[in-house]
C-alpha cells in the first residue's frame, strides 16, 4: 500500500473517486452526440447491431475522462466500477480499460472495482488484472509483458476462501499491486451473513478481518500495512471501530460515503490512531454532482462536459475537506 499512502500524503486528501457511468448520470447531450457519431460510422455497413453499445461506450469513456480530468491533482485515486462497462459488453471492457489507463497516465492510483475470486485455476486468470499477460514470441517488435488492464489495485470476495485470493497476492508481489478484499460491505443485507455469530462468538467479518491482517502481519510495507486491503462499509461504523481495533496491519477501502449516507464523522473511527490508514470512496455523490445544478448552459457536449467536471472538482474539494476536519 506504500504508493497509494504515498499519493495521499502528496494530496493530503483520503478519499477516491469512484467512476460508476450510468445512462442517468451522463447528460443527454453528450449522449446525443456519441449516437450520432455511432450512427454515422455504422451508415455505410448499415449494420446497426452495435449502435447503443458503441454510443454508451464512448459516452462512458468521454464521461469518466472528464471526471478524471476534473480530480487529477486533488484526489490521489480513482475506483472504476468495472459492472456498468460489462454491462456493454467488449465495446464496454474496452471503454474500461481506456479509463484506467488514462487515469494511470494522470498520475492517479487506479483501484478496479472487478470483485472477483473463484477457485484456484480460474482465479489465476482473474489475477492476471494485476500480474499481466507474458508471452515471449519469435517477433522482435513484440513486448514480452503487456498489462491490458491498467490497474494498481483490484476487490476480491473472500467468499471461497484463501485459496481463491492467493493467485491474486502472488500476482499483485512482483507487480508491486494490491488487492481489497470485502470483509464488512456498505450494503443493506450486509449483516445477513457478514453478522452471523460464530460458534467462539465472533461474527463472520471478525473472522474474515483476522485472516486478512493475519496476511499482512508479515508483509507489512514502509507505512505499516500490507499488500491485502480490507473493504469496510462507512454505513456500518461500530463494524468499522471493531474491524480497525483487530486489524492494525490492514489498510481500509471505505466506500458508502456519500449517495449511501456515510459520513465523515462514521468513518474517523475506522482510521489509525495518526488519521490514516484508509481511503474512502464516493462515486454518485461526486460524478453526479452536476444533477443538482440548473442546466440552462449544457447546450452541447463540451458545456456539459464543462459543468459535469466543475461540479465533480467542487464536490471532491468539498469531500476532502470533509475528511480532513474529521480525522484531525
Ligand atoms: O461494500 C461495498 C463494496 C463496494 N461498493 C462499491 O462502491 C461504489 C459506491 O458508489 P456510491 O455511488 O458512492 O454509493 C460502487 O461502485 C459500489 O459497487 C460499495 O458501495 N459497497
Amino acid at each position: 500500500m506504500d504508493r497509494l499512502i504515498d499519493a495521499i500524503s502528496e494530496t493530503h486528501n483520503p478519499s477516491v473517486v469512484g467512476i460508476d457511468p450510468t445512462p442517468q448520470l451522463i447528460p443527454q447531450a453528450v449522449t446525443a452526440s456519441m449516437v450520432e457519431d455511432a450512427y454515422g460510422s455504422m451508415r455505410q455497413s448499415g449494420d446497426y447491431t452495435d449502435l447503443v453499445p458503441q454510443a454508451m461506450a464512448m459516452s462512458y469513456f468521454l464521461f469518466g475522462q472528464a471526471i478524471i480530468d476534473a480530480v487529477a491533482g486533488i484526489v490521489p485515486a480513482v475506483k472504476p466500477q468495472i459492472a456498468m462497462y460489462e454491462a456493454l459488453g467488449a465495446i464496454g471492457v474496452s471503454a474500461y480499460n481506456q479509463t484506467c489507463r488514462y487515469a494511470q497516465e494522470q498520475g492517479l492510483y487506479v483501484i478496479g472495482d472487478i470483485k472477483r475470486a473463484d477457485i484456484g485455476t480460474s482465479a489465476a486468470h482473474y489475477a492476471h488484472h494485476l500480474s499481466g499477460i507474458s508471452a515471449t514470441l519469435p517477433i522482435p517488435e513484440a513486448p514480452a509483458h503487456t498489462d491490458p488492464w491498467h490497474e494498481d489495485a483490484v476487490t476480491v470476495n473472500p467468499y471461497l476462501g484463501a485459496d481463491a485470493v492467493k493467485p491474486f497476492l502472488d500476482a499483485a508481489e512482483p507487480h508491486d499491486k494490491d488487492v481489497f478484499c470485502l470483509v464488512h460491505t456498505s450494503n443493506p443485507s450486509a449483516t445477513q451473513i457478514q453478522d452471523l455469530q460464530l460458534v467462539n462468538g465472533q461474527h463472520v467479518y471478525e473472522h474474515v478481518g483476522m485472516l486478512v491482517d493475519q496476511q499482512n502481519r508479515n508483509t507489512t510495507g514502509l507505512h505499516g500495512y500490507g499488500r491485502l486491503g480490507a473493504v469496510v462499509g462507512a454505513t456500518y461504523p461500530a463494524q468499522g471501530r471493531a474491524l480497525r481495533a483487530r486489524m492494525p496491519h490492514t489498510f481500509f477501502l471505505i466506500p458508502g460515503y456519500g449517495a449511501q449516507g456515510g459520513t465523515a464523522t462514521d468513518i474517523a473511527a475506522m482510521a489509525d490512531e495518526h488519521g490514516s490508514g484508509i481511503i474512502v470512496n464516493s462515486s454518485r455523490a461526486i460524478i453526479g454532482a452536476w444533477k443538482r445544478r440548473d442546466h440552462t448552459t449544457m447546450r452541447n457536449p463540451d458545456e456539459a462536459l464543462a459543468v459535469v467536471m466543475a461540479c465533480a472538482r467542487d464536490a471532491a474539494i468539498d469531500m476532502r475537506d470533509n475528511l480532513r476536519a474529521a480525522l484531525t
